[in-house]
């Protein structure tokens, strides 16, 4: 049955190992674009979501390099903005080029989305999301000192900038996506979370943040009303007591099941963690909606039930 799919594409989609120039992005997409067309193939409606942490983070560096009065720097949210468009454009180039060898006759289109957040959100306080490269001990300690960056270790990976990382509130072009969803676009939205903006009576104030892409994908998931949130990282499944030798796979998992392993701790926080809280949050807003968490590589199979970790109201049965 054809289905309403968002899906969030996380980091290795779009850039892998450490390959950050233009050419080497496009050509992750380009492989990206290859597995999601096979879902278009089946007939479901694709909505692209994606994330931005490593892109954005080079975006304000390079902003930062030869800054003067009139060269200035611009502002995190615009970076985010830029890294939309830079994105969406990839994903554009590379699904057109799949849909003509696929004899596939359909638009894909980015929309630059804002994203509202509360500017009370306690995230503006305690800075957690990682953005752009990884440094050593002393380049970061460096960056502290001459540019009033937070570092933090992320993940034994070494040290990354991290930025205050809000919740969603609500998209602000939500109606102009399912617009464009209606009228059988695939449409690129929500890209890097959002651009972050607070509302000020009419006005829309960008924020110095990056919005979770996880988080961002399941509000978009809900507001287009969505079968299927389905999230795109490096693992086939989620696991619990992840990387230790009992390590064991999930396949199916219950809302309540999930809640339990998050209150274990099973699930690491700035990776594994937002996944499955959005996925719980996606499966519990509707009986019927499902999330679902595997690699690209697997999403078609995924979509049909034969692998992936299904998250769903009551644990769903694996065709
Ligand atoms: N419990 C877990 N189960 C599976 N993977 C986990 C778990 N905890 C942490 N991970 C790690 O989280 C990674 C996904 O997070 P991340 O790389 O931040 O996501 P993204 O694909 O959105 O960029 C996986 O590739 C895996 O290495
Ligand atoms: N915005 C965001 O969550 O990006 P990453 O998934 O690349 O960290």
């Amino acid at each position: 049955m054809a289905k309403k799919i968002v899906v969030a594409l996380g980091g290795n989609a779009i850039q892998t190992g450490n390959g950050a120039t233009a050419d080497d992005q496009k050509q992750a997409c380009l492989n990206t674009a290859k597995q999601l067309v096979k879902l278009i193939q089946e007939g479901h409606k694709l909505i692209i979501a994606h994330g931005n942490g490593p892109q954005v983070g080079n975006i304000v560096l390079q902003q930062q390099m030869n800054q003067s009065d009139k060269l200035p720097a611009m502002p995190l949210d615009t970076c985010g903005a830029m890294s939309q468009g830079m994105i969406g454009y990839w994903l554009q180039n590379a699904l057109y080029e799949v849909f003509h060898e696929n004899g596939i006759d359909k638009n894909v289109v980015t929309l630059v989305t804002q994203v509202q957040v509360d500017a009370n959100d306690p995230a503006f306080q305690n800075p957690t999301k990682p953005i752009g490269s990884f440094y050593t001990k002393d380049e970061a300690d460096h960056l502290v000192q001459t540019k009033g960056y937070k570092m933090k270790e992320d993940a034994g990976r070494g040290y990354r900038r991290v930025v205050p990382s809000p919740k969603p509130v609500d998209i602000i072009e939500k109606k102009a996506i399912i617009d464009l969803i209606e009228s059988d676009n695939i449409v690129v939205a929500s890209g890097g979370g959002g651009i972050p903006v607070s509302k000020d009576n009419n006005k829309l104030i960008g924020v110095e943040a990056v919005i979770d892409k996880d988080f961002a994908s399941e509000k978009l998931a809900e507001l287009v009303d969505a079968d299927v949130l389905l999230i795109l990282t490096a693992v086939e499944n989620v696991a619990i007591n992840f990387g230790k030798p009992n390590q064991e796979n999930l396949t199916n998992l219950s809302v309540s099941k999930a809640k339990q392993y998050i209150d274990e701790g099973q699930f690491a926080p700035g990776s594994m963690l937002p996944k499955v809280q959005a996925a719980v949050q996606f499966a519990e807003s509707k009986k019927e909606r499902q999330a679902i968490i595997t690699s690209l590589d697997h999403a078609y199979e995924a979509v049909s039930g034969k692998t992936g970790t299904i998250v769903a109201q009551k644990e769903p049965v694996l065709a």
